[in-house]
C-alpha cells in the first residue's frame, strides 16, 4: 500500500456495510471513504439525510455526497482498498462489468461470510480464480460482531486475516476504535469457512428452537457444531489453529444465541413451519447460511467430512424434509 492518505471503497448497502462505514469513519487514521450500493433511492436518501434508509438507519453518515454512488466502477477507481460487503449470493451480480484490470494493484478485504453459488468458492478463492486477485493482496474481516451492536458502539472484537499479516495489521489500524478491538490472523481459509459454517449452525439452532427444543439441547447442538466446524476446516486447510479463538468459536456462539442473528431468526421461522420463500420474504435481511449449506454439500464431496448438522439443515431447506423429523434424527447422532 502507498503511505499517503488511504482511499477505501465499501461495496454493499446492507447492515454490515453501514456498520463498516461507521467504524472506518470513527477510526482516527486519516483516510477517504467511498460507498457503493445498488439502490438508487437509498443513495438519494443518504445524500439528502445522511442515513441509510433501510439498514441501521440510526447511524449518521457524514461522507461527502460525491463519495456515495450507484456507479461501482467509478467508486472503486478511486480506491486503494476495496471492502466487499455484498451477500455472497449477489457478489457476481454486483461485480458485473468489473474486470481484473479494474481491481489491479488494489487490496481487497472481504467482510462477506458466504460461498459464491455455482462456483462453490469462498471469497478469497473466487477473487483469486475469477478476478486475478493474489492472496497476498487479500484480507478477510470476521469475528463475533453484529452490525446492530456496532451501531450502539458496544465493545466488539474483529479478526483480520491475511497471508500478509503486516497488511492485515495495517488494515486493523484503520478500523479499531473505542468500541472495536482487532486481532490479526494468517488463517484465511479457516476464518472464511468458519464464518460460513457458523451461519448454517445458527440456522440449525433456530430450527431447533422453532420446533420446540430448549436451551439444554441447543448447548449440545452447538458443542457438536464446533467439532463439526473443526473437522471441516482441518480437512480443507490443515494448519495449527485454536478453534476456541473468537473468529471461530466466538462467531459461532454469537450467531447461535443472539437476538440479532439473521440466520437463527431464519431457522426459527423454518422450525415454526414457514416455507423458505415466506421466511425470506418476511426478513428484510439475508441469511447467508441458506445459500452456503447448498454449496457446502458440493464442496464436501471432495473431503467427505462427517457433517450431520449441515446435512440435516440441507435436507430441511433443499429437500423439504420435515424439520421436526430431521432434528429428531440428528439428535440421535449428537453426543
Ligand atoms: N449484519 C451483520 O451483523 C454482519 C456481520 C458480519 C458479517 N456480515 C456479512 O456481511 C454480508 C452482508 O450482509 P448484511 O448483514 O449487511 O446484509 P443485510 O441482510 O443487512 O442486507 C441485505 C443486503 O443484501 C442486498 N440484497 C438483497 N437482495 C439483493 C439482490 N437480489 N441483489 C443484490 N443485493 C441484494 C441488500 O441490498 C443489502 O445490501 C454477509 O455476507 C453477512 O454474512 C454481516
Ligand atoms: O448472526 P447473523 O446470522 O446475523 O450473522 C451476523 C454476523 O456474522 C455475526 O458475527
Amino acid at each position: 500500500m502507498h503511505t499517503n492518505k488511504k482511499k477505501i471503497a465499501v461495496v454493499g448497502g446492507g447492515s454490515w456495510a453501514t456498520a463498516n462505514i461507521k467504524m472506518l469513519a470513527d477510526n482516527t487514521t486519516e483516510k477517504e471513504i467511498f460507498w457503493w450500493m445498488r439502490n438508487v433511492q437509498a443513495v438519494e436518501h443518504l445524500h439528502k439525510f445522511g442515513h441509510n434508509p433501510h439498514y441501521l438507519s440510526s447511524v449518521e453518515i457524514k461522507l461527502p455526497k460525491q463519495n456515495i454512488s450507484v456507479n461501482l466502477k467509478e467508486i472503486i477507481q478511486h480506491a486503494d482498498i476495496i471492502l466487499l460487503n455484498v451477500p455472497a449470493a449477489f457478489l457476481k451480480d454486483a461485480l458485473t462489468g468489473i474486470t481484473p484490470a479494474d481491481l489491479a494493484g488494489k487490496k481487497i478485504v472481504s467482510a462477506i461470510k458466504g460461498i459464491v453459488p455455482d462456483e462453490n468458492l469462498i471469497i478469497g478463492e473466487f477473487l483469486n480464480r475469477k478476478m486475478g486477485i493474489s492472496f497476498d493482496d487479500f484480507m478477510v474481516i470476521s469475528g463475533p460482531c453484529h452490525a446492530e451492536e456496532v451501531a450502539l458502539e458496544k465493545l466488539s472484537y474483529l479478526t483480520i486475516a491475511s497471508r500478509d499479516t503486516d497488511l492485515a495489521a495495517e488494515f486493523a489500524g484503520m478500523i479499531n476504535t473505542r468500541y472495536i478491538k482487532t486481532i490479526v490472523s494468517d488463517d484465511i481459509y479457516g476464518t472464511e469457512y468458519g464464518a460460513v459454517l457458523k451461519n448454517v449452525y445458527a440456522i440449525a439452532s433456530g430450527i431447533c428452537h422453532g420446533v420446540g427444543y430448549g436451551d439444554n439441547f441447543q448447548a449440545v447442538l452447538i458443542s457438536n457444531a464446533i467439532r463439526e466446524l473443526e473437522r471441516f476446516v482441518d480437512a480443507v486447510h490443515p494448519i495449527n489453529r485454536d478453534i476456541k479463538e473468537s473468529a471461530y468459536l466466538g462467531d459461532l456462539l454469537v450467531t447461535a444465541y443472539s437476538q440479532f442473528s439473521r440466520n437463527r431468526t431464519f431457522g426459527n421461522m423454518i422450525g415454526k413451519g414457514y416455507t423458505v420463500k415466506s421466511a425470506q420474504l418476511e426478513m428484510n435481511m439475508i441469511a447467508e447460511g441458506y445459500y452456503a449449506v447448498n454449496c457446502l454439500q458440493e464442496v464436501n464431496k471432495q473431503y467427505n467430512v462427517d457433517m450431520p448438522i449441515c446435512d440435516a439443515v440441507y435436507a430441511i431447506l433443499y429437500r423439504k424434509s420435515p424439520p421436526a423429523l430431521e432434528m429428531n434424527n440428528l439428535a440421535e447422532k449428537l453426543s
